[in-house]
Protein backbone atom coordinates (compact mmCIF):
# COMPACT_ATOMS: atom_id res chain seq x y z
CA UNK A 1 0.00 0.00 0.00
CA UNK A 2 1.45 3.71 -0.65
CA UNK A 3 0.22 6.65 1.25
CA UNK A 4 1.90 8.93 -0.71
CA UNK A 5 0.37 12.35 -2.30
CA UNK A 6 1.65 14.82 -4.36
CA UNK A 7 0.59 18.94 -5.10
CA UNK A 8 1.98 19.83 -8.51
CA UNK A 9 5.92 18.39 -8.38
CA UNK A 10 5.98 18.52 -4.73
CA UNK A 11 5.92 15.09 -3.73
CA UNK A 12 4.94 13.75 -0.12
CA UNK A 13 5.38 10.45 1.69
CA UNK A 14 1.83 10.46 3.20
CA UNK A 15 -1.06 12.67 3.26
CA UNK A 16 -0.73 13.92 7.20
CA UNK A 17 0.73 17.25 7.96
CA UNK A 18 -0.22 19.82 10.92
CA UNK A 19 -2.17 22.25 10.73
CA UNK A 20 -1.23 25.72 11.17
CA UNK A 21 -1.12 26.83 14.63
CA UNK A 22 -0.94 23.10 16.07
CA UNK A 23 2.78 22.05 16.76
CA UNK A 24 4.27 24.63 14.96
CA UNK A 25 5.28 28.01 16.97
CA UNK A 26 9.00 27.22 17.29
CA UNK A 27 12.03 25.93 15.78
CA UNK A 28 11.73 22.94 18.59
CA UNK A 29 7.71 22.40 17.21
CA UNK A 30 8.80 22.05 13.86
CA UNK A 31 11.78 19.87 13.88
CA UNK A 32 9.31 17.60 15.76
CA UNK A 33 7.10 17.61 13.32
CA UNK A 34 9.94 16.89 10.71
CA UNK A 35 11.60 14.33 12.63
CA UNK A 36 7.58 12.47 13.01
CA UNK A 37 6.21 10.59 10.44
CA UNK A 38 3.68 13.25 8.82
CA UNK A 39 4.40 13.58 5.42
CA UNK A 40 4.76 17.56 5.84
CA UNK A 41 4.45 20.43 8.04
CA UNK A 42 3.56 24.15 8.19
CA UNK A 43 4.26 26.94 10.39
CA UNK A 44 2.27 28.84 12.47
CA UNK A 45 1.34 32.01 10.01
CA UNK A 46 3.84 34.47 10.39
CA UNK A 47 2.75 38.26 10.85
CA UNK A 48 5.00 40.99 9.50
CA UNK A 49 5.86 41.16 13.07
CA UNK A 50 5.80 39.25 16.32
CA UNK A 51 2.88 39.20 17.99
CA UNK A 52 1.95 38.25 21.69
CA UNK A 53 -1.16 37.36 20.72
CA UNK A 54 -4.21 37.20 23.08
CA UNK A 55 -4.37 37.17 26.92
CA UNK A 56 -5.48 33.41 28.26
CA UNK A 57 -7.06 31.09 28.56
CA UNK A 58 -7.30 31.22 24.62
CA UNK A 59 -7.61 27.84 24.14
CA UNK A 60 -9.63 24.97 25.85
CA UNK A 61 -10.27 21.37 24.68
CA UNK A 62 -13.89 19.87 24.19
CA UNK A 63 -15.06 16.76 24.83
CA UNK A 64 -15.98 16.44 20.85
CA UNK A 65 -13.14 19.07 19.95
CA UNK A 66 -11.56 22.59 20.31
CA UNK A 67 -12.47 25.97 20.72
CA UNK A 68 -9.50 28.58 20.33
CA UNK A 69 -9.07 32.68 20.06
CA UNK A 70 -5.05 32.67 19.99
CA UNK A 71 -4.83 35.64 18.33
CA UNK A 72 -2.59 35.22 15.84
CA UNK A 73 0.36 35.01 18.22
CA UNK A 74 3.40 34.12 16.47
CA UNK A 75 7.37 34.74 16.16
CA UNK A 76 7.38 36.83 12.99
CA UNK A 77 7.75 36.34 9.30
CA UNK A 78 12.02 36.53 9.76
CA UNK A 79 11.82 33.80 11.85
CA UNK A 80 9.95 31.05 9.79
CA UNK A 81 11.13 32.19 6.59
CA UNK A 82 14.93 31.75 8.38
CA UNK A 83 13.67 28.43 9.50
CA UNK A 84 12.07 27.37 6.23
CA UNK A 85 15.56 28.42 4.18
CA UNK A 86 17.99 26.50 6.74
CA UNK A 87 15.12 23.51 6.27
CA UNK A 88 15.26 23.24 2.60
CA UNK A 89 18.89 23.56 2.38
CA UNK A 90 19.38 20.17 4.53
CA UNK A 91 16.33 18.38 3.72
CA UNK A 92 15.62 19.47 -0.03
CA UNK A 93 13.47 16.59 -0.84
CA UNK A 94 11.21 17.51 2.01
CA UNK A 95 8.84 20.18 0.72
CA UNK A 96 7.63 22.30 3.61
CA UNK A 97 4.64 24.94 4.13
CA UNK A 98 5.06 28.44 4.88
CA UNK A 99 2.04 29.85 6.30
CA UNK A 100 1.76 33.80 6.63
CA UNK A 101 -1.51 35.87 7.68
CA UNK A 102 -1.98 39.67 7.32
CA UNK A 103 -3.81 41.62 10.01
CA UNK A 104 -5.01 43.51 7.16
CA UNK A 105 -4.92 43.61 3.18
CA UNK A 106 -2.21 45.30 2.66
CA UNK A 107 -0.26 43.36 5.08
CA UNK A 108 -0.42 40.16 2.41
CA UNK A 109 1.31 42.65 -0.45
CA UNK A 110 4.35 42.85 1.87
CA UNK A 111 4.06 39.12 2.95
CA UNK A 112 4.45 38.13 -0.48
CA UNK A 113 7.29 40.64 -1.36
CA UNK A 114 9.29 39.02 1.32
CA UNK A 115 8.50 35.69 -0.13
CA UNK A 116 9.13 36.55 -3.41
CA UNK A 117 12.47 38.00 -3.09
CA UNK A 118 13.71 34.98 -0.85
CA UNK A 119 14.89 31.33 -2.57
CA UNK A 120 12.18 29.93 -0.09
CA UNK A 121 11.12 26.52 -2.69
CA UNK A 122 8.25 25.06 -0.81
CA UNK A 123 4.33 26.06 -0.94
CA UNK A 124 2.81 28.97 1.11
CA UNK A 125 -0.50 29.32 2.49
CA UNK A 126 -2.54 32.71 2.92
CA UNK A 127 -4.06 32.82 5.47
CA UNK A 128 -7.40 34.49 4.30
CA UNK A 129 -9.55 33.73 7.27
CA UNK A 130 -8.20 36.89 9.33
CA UNK A 131 -9.86 40.29 10.71
CA UNK A 132 -10.74 42.99 7.82
CA UNK A 133 -11.43 46.63 9.29
CA UNK A 134 -13.90 46.52 12.55
CA UNK A 135 -17.89 45.99 10.95
CA UNK A 136 -16.61 43.97 8.29
CA UNK A 137 -16.59 40.21 8.12
CA UNK A 138 -13.09 38.18 8.01
CA UNK A 139 -11.51 38.56 4.74
CA UNK A 140 -12.45 35.71 2.92
CA UNK A 141 -16.16 36.36 3.90
CA UNK A 142 -15.41 39.90 1.90
CA UNK A 143 -15.40 38.67 -1.55
CA UNK A 144 -14.29 42.33 -2.58
CA UNK A 145 -11.42 42.42 -0.73
CA UNK A 146 -10.37 38.74 -1.08
CA UNK A 147 -10.17 39.68 -4.90
CA UNK A 148 -8.07 42.86 -4.67
CA UNK A 149 -5.85 41.10 -2.14
CA UNK A 150 -5.35 37.57 -4.61
CA UNK A 151 -5.00 40.08 -7.69
CA UNK A 152 -2.29 42.47 -6.00
CA UNK A 153 -0.83 39.34 -4.39
CA UNK A 154 -0.31 37.37 -7.88
CA UNK A 155 1.08 40.47 -9.56
CA UNK A 156 4.36 39.85 -7.54
CA UNK A 157 4.38 36.19 -5.86
CA UNK A 158 4.90 33.87 -8.92
CA UNK A 159 5.82 30.96 -6.26
CA UNK A 160 3.69 27.78 -6.03
CA UNK A 161 0.97 29.41 -3.52
CA UNK A 162 -2.35 28.47 -1.83
CA UNK A 163 -5.48 29.73 0.47
CA UNK A 164 -6.48 29.06 3.84
CA UNK A 165 -10.37 29.41 3.65
CA UNK A 166 -12.55 29.70 6.61
CA UNK A 167 -16.04 27.15 6.05
CA UNK A 168 -18.73 28.18 3.91
CA UNK A 169 -22.27 26.97 4.24
CA UNK A 170 -24.08 28.30 1.42
CA UNK A 171 -24.49 26.61 -2.15
CA UNK A 172 -24.13 30.21 -3.69
CA UNK A 173 -21.40 31.00 -2.11
CA UNK A 174 -19.65 27.97 -2.85
CA UNK A 175 -20.22 29.01 -6.48
CA UNK A 176 -19.11 32.75 -6.11
CA UNK A 177 -15.75 32.05 -3.83
CA UNK A 178 -14.81 28.72 -6.22
CA UNK A 179 -15.19 31.47 -9.02
CA UNK A 180 -13.01 34.13 -7.54
CA UNK A 181 -10.66 31.72 -7.08
CA UNK A 182 -10.34 29.86 -10.28
CA UNK A 183 -9.19 33.22 -11.92
CA UNK A 184 -6.36 33.25 -10.00
CA UNK A 185 -2.76 30.58 -10.17
CA UNK A 186 -3.32 28.83 -7.24
CA UNK A 187 -1.26 25.52 -6.61
CA UNK A 188 -3.30 24.71 -3.83
CA UNK A 189 -6.63 26.08 -1.06
CA UNK A 190 -6.74 24.70 2.27
CA UNK A 191 -10.21 24.33 3.63
CA UNK A 192 -11.56 24.67 6.33
CA UNK A 193 -10.11 26.82 9.08
CA UNK A 194 -12.04 26.91 12.56
CA UNK A 195 -15.83 26.79 12.30
CA UNK A 196 -15.32 30.95 13.59
CA UNK A 197 -16.72 32.12 16.64
CA UNK A 198 -17.91 29.36 18.64
CA UNK A 199 -18.57 29.56 22.44
CA UNK A 200 -18.75 27.07 25.07
CA UNK A 201 -19.55 27.10 29.07
CA UNK A 202 -17.93 26.10 32.08
CA UNK A 203 -20.74 24.04 33.27
CA UNK A 204 -19.11 24.42 37.37
CA UNK A 205 -19.08 28.19 37.10
CA UNK A 206 -20.95 28.99 34.25
CA UNK A 207 -18.62 31.23 32.72
CA UNK A 208 -17.48 31.29 29.21
CA UNK A 209 -14.35 29.03 28.73
CA UNK A 210 -12.14 31.40 26.85
CA UNK A 211 -10.68 34.70 28.08
CA UNK A 212 -10.79 37.31 24.23
CA UNK A 213 -13.72 38.29 22.93
CA UNK A 214 -16.25 37.18 25.65
CA UNK A 215 -15.41 33.72 24.82
CA UNK A 216 -15.96 33.31 21.30
CA UNK A 217 -13.43 31.35 19.26
CA UNK A 218 -12.81 29.26 15.96
CA UNK A 219 -14.17 25.28 16.77
CA UNK A 220 -12.37 22.79 15.66
CA UNK A 221 -12.13 18.46 16.04
CA UNK A 222 -15.40 16.51 15.57
CA UNK A 223 -17.49 19.39 15.61
CA UNK A 224 -16.08 20.28 12.24
CA UNK A 225 -16.07 17.07 10.27
CA UNK A 226 -19.40 17.50 8.49
CA UNK A 227 -18.31 21.22 7.24
CA UNK A 228 -15.22 20.08 6.65
CA UNK A 229 -16.41 17.13 4.07
CA UNK A 230 -18.93 19.47 2.76
CA UNK A 231 -16.45 22.52 1.66
CA UNK A 232 -14.01 20.37 0.76
CA UNK A 233 -16.23 18.24 -1.96
CA UNK A 234 -18.19 21.67 -2.97
CA UNK A 235 -14.79 23.18 -3.99
CA UNK A 236 -13.32 20.12 -5.64
CA UNK A 237 -16.33 19.80 -7.81
CA UNK A 238 -16.16 24.11 -8.99
CA UNK A 239 -12.40 24.52 -8.66
CA UNK A 240 -9.87 23.96 -11.49
CA UNK A 241 -8.57 20.12 -11.79
CA UNK A 242 -4.90 21.98 -11.79
CA UNK A 243 -6.03 23.46 -8.13
CA UNK A 244 -5.20 20.95 -5.50
CA UNK A 245 -7.02 21.10 -2.36
CA UNK A 246 -5.76 20.42 1.57
CA UNK A 247 -8.59 18.96 3.67
CA UNK A 248 -8.71 19.89 7.03
CA UNK A 249 -10.82 19.66 9.82
CA UNK A 250 -12.73 16.79 12.09
CA UNK A 251 -9.76 14.18 11.81
CA UNK A 252 -9.67 11.46 14.50
CA UNK A 253 -9.74 8.64 12.81
CA UNK A 254 -8.14 6.98 9.85
CA UNK A 255 -11.67 6.80 8.42
CA UNK A 256 -11.70 10.97 8.90
CA UNK A 257 -8.87 10.87 7.13
CA UNK A 258 -10.38 8.57 4.40
CA UNK A 259 -13.36 10.57 3.72
CA UNK A 260 -12.00 14.03 3.44
CA UNK A 261 -9.63 11.92 0.52
CA UNK A 262 -13.00 10.65 -0.78
CA UNK A 263 -14.21 14.11 -1.01
CA UNK A 264 -11.66 15.07 -2.92
CA UNK A 265 -8.46 16.16 -0.66
CA UNK A 266 -5.14 15.75 -1.56
CA UNK A 267 -3.42 16.21 1.53
CA UNK A 268 -4.95 16.01 5.18
CA UNK A 269 -3.69 18.74 8.23
CA UNK A 270 -4.69 17.82 12.09
CA UNK A 271 -5.14 20.27 14.65
CA UNK A 272 -7.37 19.49 17.41
CA UNK A 273 -5.89 16.08 17.22
CA UNK A 274 -1.97 16.64 17.23
CA UNK A 275 -3.29 19.16 20.09
CA UNK A 276 -4.38 16.49 22.08
CA UNK A 277 -2.52 13.76 21.43
CA UNK A 278 0.47 14.99 20.05
CA UNK A 279 2.96 13.89 16.89
CA UNK A 280 1.77 10.15 17.76
CA UNK A 281 -1.14 10.63 16.12
CA UNK A 282 0.43 10.76 12.71
CA UNK A 283 1.64 7.16 12.95
CA UNK A 284 -1.90 6.06 14.41
CA UNK A 285 -3.69 7.57 11.72
CA UNK A 286 -1.38 6.16 8.95
CA UNK A 287 -2.22 2.94 9.91
CA UNK A 288 -6.00 3.52 10.38
CA UNK A 289 -5.96 4.69 6.78
CA UNK A 290 -4.05 2.04 5.33
CA UNK A 291 -6.88 -0.48 7.19
CA UNK A 292 -9.43 1.15 6.24
CA UNK A 293 -7.72 1.10 2.55
CA UNK A 294 -7.11 -2.47 2.77
CA UNK A 295 -10.83 -3.21 3.64
CA UNK A 296 -11.73 -1.76 0.86
CA UNK A 297 -9.16 -3.28 -1.80
CA UNK A 298 -7.99 -0.15 -2.33
CA UNK A 299 -3.70 0.16 -2.87
CA UNK A 300 -2.90 4.05 -3.25
CA UNK A 301 -4.99 7.24 -2.85
CA UNK A 302 -5.87 7.59 -6.15
CA UNK A 303 -7.85 4.48 -6.24
CA UNK A 304 -10.61 6.51 -4.04
CA UNK A 305 -10.08 10.07 -4.17
CA UNK A 306 -12.84 12.57 -4.88
CA UNK A 307 -15.19 8.92 -5.78
CA UNK A 308 -17.85 9.60 -3.22
CA UNK A 309 -21.01 8.45 -4.36
CA UNK A 310 -24.23 9.52 -3.97
CA UNK A 311 -27.41 8.57 -4.05
CA UNK A 312 -29.02 7.85 -7.31
C1 LIG B 1 -8.34 34.06 13.87
C2 LIG B 1 -7.20 34.96 13.47
C3 LIG B 1 -6.46 35.45 14.70
C4 LIG B 1 -7.79 36.17 12.77
C5 LIG B 1 -6.26 34.24 12.47
C6 LIG B 1 -5.37 33.17 13.10
C7 LIG B 1 -6.14 31.96 13.54
C8 LIG B 1 -6.28 31.62 14.87
C9 LIG B 1 -5.70 32.42 15.97
O1 LIG B 1 -4.44 32.66 15.95
O2 LIG B 1 -6.49 32.79 16.85
N1 LIG B 1 -7.01 30.51 15.24
C10 LIG B 1 -7.62 29.72 14.32
O3 LIG B 1 -8.30 28.71 14.65
N2 LIG B 1 -7.47 30.01 12.99
C11 LIG B 1 -6.77 31.12 12.57
O4 LIG B 1 -6.68 31.34 11.34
Amino acid sequence: TSLASSIQNFHFDNVLMNASGVHCMTTQELDELYASPAGSFVTKSGTPNARVGNPEPRYHQLELGSINSMGLPNNGIDYYLDYALDFQAKHPDHPIFLSVSGMSPSDYTLLAEKIQASDFNGLTEFNLSCPNVPGKPQIAYDFDTTEQILTDLFKIFTKPAGVKLPPFFDLAQFDQMAALLNRFPLTFINSINSLGNGLMIDPATDTALIRPKGGFGGIGGAYAKPIALANVRAFRQRLRDDIAIIGTGGVTTGRDVYDLILCGADMVQLGTVLQVEGVACFDRLNHELEAVMAEKGYTTLDDFRGKLQTIQ
